[in-house]
Protein backbone atom coordinates (compact mmCIF):
# COMPACT_ATOMS: atom_id res chain seq x y z
CA UNK A 1 0.00 0.00 0.00
CA UNK A 2 1.58 2.88 -1.14
CA UNK A 3 1.42 6.11 -2.99
CA UNK A 4 4.31 7.37 -5.39
CA UNK A 5 4.15 10.62 -6.79
CA UNK A 6 6.87 11.36 -9.47
CA UNK A 7 7.90 14.67 -11.52
CA UNK A 8 4.11 16.10 -11.06
CA UNK A 9 3.37 18.88 -12.82
CA UNK A 10 0.21 20.77 -13.36
CA UNK A 11 -0.94 23.69 -15.26
CA UNK A 12 -4.51 25.48 -15.23
CA UNK A 13 -5.69 27.09 -18.33
CA UNK A 14 -6.51 31.05 -17.30
CA UNK A 15 -7.93 33.03 -20.05
CA UNK A 16 -5.22 33.38 -22.69
CA UNK A 17 -2.53 32.14 -20.13
CA UNK A 18 -2.13 29.44 -18.05
CA UNK A 19 -1.32 29.29 -14.09
CA UNK A 20 1.53 26.82 -13.56
CA UNK A 21 0.59 25.26 -9.71
CA UNK A 22 2.49 22.78 -9.66
CA UNK A 23 6.46 22.30 -10.82
CA UNK A 24 8.58 18.63 -10.81
CA UNK A 25 7.02 17.84 -7.48
CA UNK A 26 7.97 14.06 -6.65
CA UNK A 27 6.91 12.49 -2.73
CA UNK A 28 6.69 8.83 -1.86
CA UNK A 29 4.77 7.73 0.87
CA UNK A 30 4.76 3.90 2.44
CA UNK A 31 2.14 1.87 4.41
CA UNK A 32 1.64 3.09 7.61
CA UNK A 33 3.49 6.34 7.08
CA UNK A 34 1.89 9.74 7.23
CA UNK A 35 3.20 12.91 5.47
CA UNK A 36 2.29 16.52 6.38
CA UNK A 37 2.49 18.65 3.35
CA UNK A 38 2.53 22.27 4.54
CA UNK A 39 2.59 25.66 2.51
CA UNK A 40 1.50 29.22 2.70
CA UNK A 41 -2.08 29.80 0.55
CA UNK A 42 -2.01 29.29 -2.89
CA UNK A 43 1.08 27.36 -3.03
CA UNK A 44 -0.52 24.11 -4.46
CA UNK A 45 -1.31 21.81 -1.88
CA UNK A 46 -4.66 21.40 -3.11
CA UNK A 47 -3.62 20.99 -6.73
CA UNK A 48 -1.34 18.25 -4.95
CA UNK A 49 -4.27 16.20 -3.48
CA UNK A 50 -6.38 16.57 -6.59
CA UNK A 51 -3.90 15.02 -8.74
CA UNK A 52 -3.11 12.25 -5.79
CA UNK A 53 -6.76 11.89 -5.75
CA UNK A 54 -7.35 11.34 -9.35
CA UNK A 55 -9.67 14.15 -9.57
CA UNK A 56 -7.28 16.44 -11.78
CA UNK A 57 -4.89 14.98 -14.41
CA UNK A 58 -1.09 16.37 -14.54
CA UNK A 59 0.32 18.00 -17.09
CA UNK A 60 3.40 15.46 -16.71
CA UNK A 61 4.34 13.08 -14.15
CA UNK A 62 3.12 9.94 -13.14
CA UNK A 63 1.12 9.06 -9.28
CA UNK A 64 1.05 5.35 -8.48
CA UNK A 65 -1.22 4.19 -6.55
CA UNK A 66 0.20 0.64 -4.98
CA UNK A 67 1.10 -0.28 -8.61
CA UNK A 68 -1.03 1.41 -11.06
CA UNK A 69 -0.39 4.18 -12.42
CA UNK A 70 -3.84 6.22 -12.35
CA UNK A 71 -2.77 8.60 -14.90
CA UNK A 72 -3.07 6.08 -17.54
CA UNK A 73 -6.59 4.90 -16.80
CA UNK A 74 -10.01 6.11 -18.01
CA UNK A 75 -12.15 8.22 -15.79
CA UNK A 76 -14.51 5.14 -15.38
CA UNK A 77 -11.76 3.51 -13.86
CA UNK A 78 -10.13 6.33 -12.16
CA UNK A 79 -13.19 7.17 -10.50
CA UNK A 80 -13.95 3.12 -9.28
CA UNK A 81 -9.87 3.38 -8.69
CA UNK A 82 -11.02 6.49 -5.71
CA UNK A 83 -14.25 4.43 -4.87
CA UNK A 84 -11.66 1.25 -3.50
CA UNK A 85 -8.42 2.13 -2.90
CA UNK A 86 -8.06 6.35 -2.02
CA UNK A 87 -9.50 7.19 0.70
CA UNK A 88 -10.63 11.12 0.91
CA UNK A 89 -11.34 13.23 4.35
CA UNK A 90 -12.21 16.68 2.72
CA UNK A 91 -12.15 19.50 5.16
CA UNK A 92 -15.71 20.26 5.58
CA UNK A 93 -17.16 16.66 6.98
CA UNK A 94 -19.86 16.93 4.49
CA UNK A 95 -21.75 14.64 6.90
CA UNK A 96 -25.86 13.73 5.39
CA UNK A 97 -28.31 15.73 8.04
CA UNK A 98 -30.47 12.83 8.08
CA UNK A 99 -28.12 9.83 8.43
CA UNK A 100 -26.69 8.48 12.03
CA UNK A 101 -23.11 8.27 11.98
CA UNK A 102 -22.48 4.30 10.73
CA UNK A 103 -25.29 5.24 8.35
CA UNK A 104 -22.30 7.88 6.59
CA UNK A 105 -20.18 5.27 6.90
CA UNK A 106 -23.11 2.72 5.05
CA UNK A 107 -23.71 5.06 2.19
CA UNK A 108 -20.16 4.40 0.59
CA UNK A 109 -20.45 0.51 1.38
CA UNK A 110 -23.97 0.44 -0.12
CA UNK A 111 -22.60 1.77 -3.39
CA UNK A 112 -19.91 -0.93 -3.61
CA UNK A 113 -23.00 -3.56 -3.30
CA UNK A 114 -22.11 -4.51 0.60
CA UNK A 115 -24.62 -5.98 2.47
CA UNK A 116 -26.48 -3.71 5.05
CA UNK A 117 -26.01 -5.96 8.18
CA UNK A 118 -22.19 -6.54 7.44
CA UNK A 119 -21.81 -2.44 6.31
CA UNK A 120 -23.44 -1.68 10.11
CA UNK A 121 -21.13 -4.21 11.74
CA UNK A 122 -18.18 -3.07 9.99
CA UNK A 123 -18.87 0.95 10.42
CA UNK A 124 -19.55 0.54 14.00
CA UNK A 125 -16.18 -1.49 14.18
CA UNK A 126 -14.62 1.74 12.64
CA UNK A 127 -16.51 4.35 14.77
CA UNK A 128 -14.94 2.45 17.59
CA UNK A 129 -11.80 2.98 16.19
CA UNK A 130 -11.85 6.54 15.96
CA UNK A 131 -13.37 7.34 19.26
CA UNK A 132 -16.63 7.15 18.61
CA UNK A 133 -17.92 4.16 20.81
CA UNK A 134 -21.84 4.98 22.09
CA UNK A 135 -22.30 7.58 18.98
CA UNK A 136 -22.95 5.52 16.25
CA UNK A 137 -25.99 6.01 16.16
CA UNK A 138 -25.66 9.94 16.33
CA UNK A 139 -26.85 12.10 13.82
CA UNK A 140 -24.74 14.95 12.64
CA UNK A 141 -26.06 17.80 14.66
CA UNK A 142 -25.75 16.29 17.91
CA UNK A 143 -21.99 15.63 17.09
CA UNK A 144 -19.00 18.12 17.74
CA UNK A 145 -16.77 19.65 15.35
CA UNK A 146 -13.88 17.32 16.63
CA UNK A 147 -16.41 14.34 16.59
CA UNK A 148 -17.84 14.90 13.24
CA UNK A 149 -14.52 15.17 11.54
CA UNK A 150 -13.50 11.86 13.14
CA UNK A 151 -16.76 10.61 11.62
CA UNK A 152 -14.97 11.81 8.11
CA UNK A 153 -12.15 10.01 8.98
CA UNK A 154 -13.75 6.91 9.51
CA UNK A 155 -16.01 7.15 6.22
CA UNK A 156 -12.56 7.33 4.56
CA UNK A 157 -11.70 4.05 5.87
CA UNK A 158 -14.75 2.02 5.30
CA UNK A 159 -13.20 0.40 1.65
CA UNK A 160 -9.41 0.06 3.54
CA UNK A 161 -7.97 1.84 1.16
CA UNK A 162 -4.34 2.08 -0.14
CA UNK A 163 -4.18 5.74 0.20
CA UNK A 164 -5.74 8.21 2.80
CA UNK A 165 -5.82 11.61 1.53
CA UNK A 166 -6.46 14.45 3.76
CA UNK A 167 -7.28 18.10 3.17
CA UNK A 168 -6.61 20.77 5.91
CA UNK A 169 -8.09 18.27 8.69
CA UNK A 170 -7.47 20.95 11.80
CA UNK A 171 -8.73 24.10 10.57
CA UNK A 172 -12.09 24.51 12.06
CA UNK A 173 -10.53 23.32 15.23
CA UNK A 174 -9.27 24.29 18.34
CA UNK A 175 -5.22 23.52 19.61
CA UNK A 176 -6.20 20.62 21.59
CA UNK A 177 -8.87 19.36 19.38
CA UNK A 178 -6.43 19.89 16.11
CA UNK A 179 -3.94 17.60 17.69
CA UNK A 180 -6.17 15.11 18.56
CA UNK A 181 -7.22 14.58 15.13
CA UNK A 182 -3.74 14.49 14.14
CA UNK A 183 -2.87 11.94 16.56
CA UNK A 184 -5.93 9.78 15.42
CA UNK A 185 -4.68 10.27 11.58
CA UNK A 186 -1.74 8.61 13.04
CA UNK A 187 -3.22 5.94 14.84
CA UNK A 188 -5.37 4.79 11.99
CA UNK A 189 -2.24 4.84 9.49
CA UNK A 190 -0.80 2.33 11.65
CA UNK A 191 -3.67 0.44 12.23
CA UNK A 192 -5.20 0.49 8.95
CA UNK A 193 -1.65 0.27 7.31
CA UNK A 194 -2.99 3.22 4.61
CA UNK A 195 -0.20 5.64 3.68
CA UNK A 196 -1.50 9.05 4.51
CA UNK A 197 -0.72 12.31 3.43
CA UNK A 198 -2.26 15.42 5.20
CA UNK A 199 -2.24 18.95 3.72
CA UNK A 200 -2.35 21.31 6.03
CA UNK A 201 -0.89 25.20 6.34
CA UNK A 202 -1.08 24.80 10.43
CA UNK A 203 2.71 24.80 10.94
CA UNK A 204 1.81 23.50 14.80
CA UNK A 205 1.09 19.81 14.53
CA UNK A 206 3.99 18.76 11.45
CA UNK A 207 6.13 17.18 14.11
CA UNK A 208 3.61 14.62 14.79
CA UNK A 209 3.89 13.02 11.15
CA UNK A 210 6.04 10.99 10.46
CA UNK A 211 7.82 13.59 8.23
CA UNK A 212 7.01 16.73 6.46
CA UNK A 213 7.82 18.34 3.37
CA UNK A 214 7.02 22.30 2.54
CA UNK A 215 5.65 23.58 -1.23
CA UNK A 216 5.53 26.95 -1.91
CA UNK A 217 5.06 28.19 -5.22
CA UNK A 218 4.10 24.60 -6.94
CA UNK A 219 7.84 23.65 -5.62
CA UNK A 220 8.67 21.13 -2.94
CA UNK A 221 11.40 22.97 -0.69
CA UNK A 222 12.84 20.24 1.18
CA UNK A 223 11.51 17.17 3.53
CA UNK A 224 12.20 17.46 7.27
CA UNK A 225 12.42 14.17 9.09
CA UNK A 226 12.04 14.46 12.92
CA UNK A 227 14.96 14.44 14.38
CA UNK A 228 16.89 13.54 11.32
CA UNK A 229 17.15 17.20 10.29
CA UNK A 230 16.70 18.10 6.64
CA UNK A 231 16.35 15.64 3.65
CA UNK A 232 17.50 16.75 0.09
CA UNK A 233 14.04 17.95 -1.36
N1 LIG B 1 -9.24 26.12 -11.20
C1 LIG B 1 -8.18 26.94 -11.22
N2 LIG B 1 -7.96 27.75 -12.29
C2 LIG B 1 -6.89 28.58 -12.34
N3 LIG B 1 -5.97 28.65 -11.34
C3 LIG B 1 -6.14 27.88 -10.25
C4 LIG B 1 -7.25 27.00 -10.13
N4 LIG B 1 -7.16 26.36 -8.93
C5 LIG B 1 -6.04 26.83 -8.34
N5 LIG B 1 -5.43 27.75 -9.13
C6 LIG B 1 -4.16 28.45 -8.82
O1 LIG B 1 -3.15 27.47 -8.62
C7 LIG B 1 -2.29 27.85 -7.54
C8 LIG B 1 -2.32 26.78 -6.44
O2 LIG B 1 -3.62 26.74 -5.87
P1 LIG B 1 -4.04 25.68 -4.74
O3 LIG B 1 -5.51 25.82 -4.52
O4 LIG B 1 -3.53 24.34 -5.09
O5 LIG B 1 -3.24 26.24 -3.46
P2 LIG B 1 -3.40 25.89 -1.91
O6 LIG B 1 -2.00 25.80 -1.36
O7 LIG B 1 -4.27 24.73 -1.72
O8 LIG B 1 -4.10 27.20 -1.33
P3 LIG B 1 -5.10 27.34 -0.04
O9 LIG B 1 -4.27 27.00 1.17
O10 LIG B 1 -5.46 28.80 -0.10
O11 LIG B 1 -6.26 26.44 -0.26
C9 LIG B 1 -2.76 29.22 -7.07
O12 LIG B 1 -1.99 30.19 -7.77
C10 LIG B 1 -4.21 29.27 -7.54
O13 LIG B 1 -4.61 30.60 -7.79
Amino acid sequence: MSLTMSDISLSYPDGERTVTALRNVSLEVGAGELLAVTGPSGSGKSSLLAVAAGLLSPTNGSVLVDDTDITTLSRAAVTRMRLERIGIVFQQPNLIPSLNAVEQLQVTQHMRGVRPRRSREDGEQLLAAVGLSGKQHRRPHRLSGGERQRVNIARALVTRPSVLLVDEPTAALDHDRGAAVVDLLLEVTRQYEVATVMVTHDTEYLDRADRHVAIRDGRMTGEVVPGGGVAAG
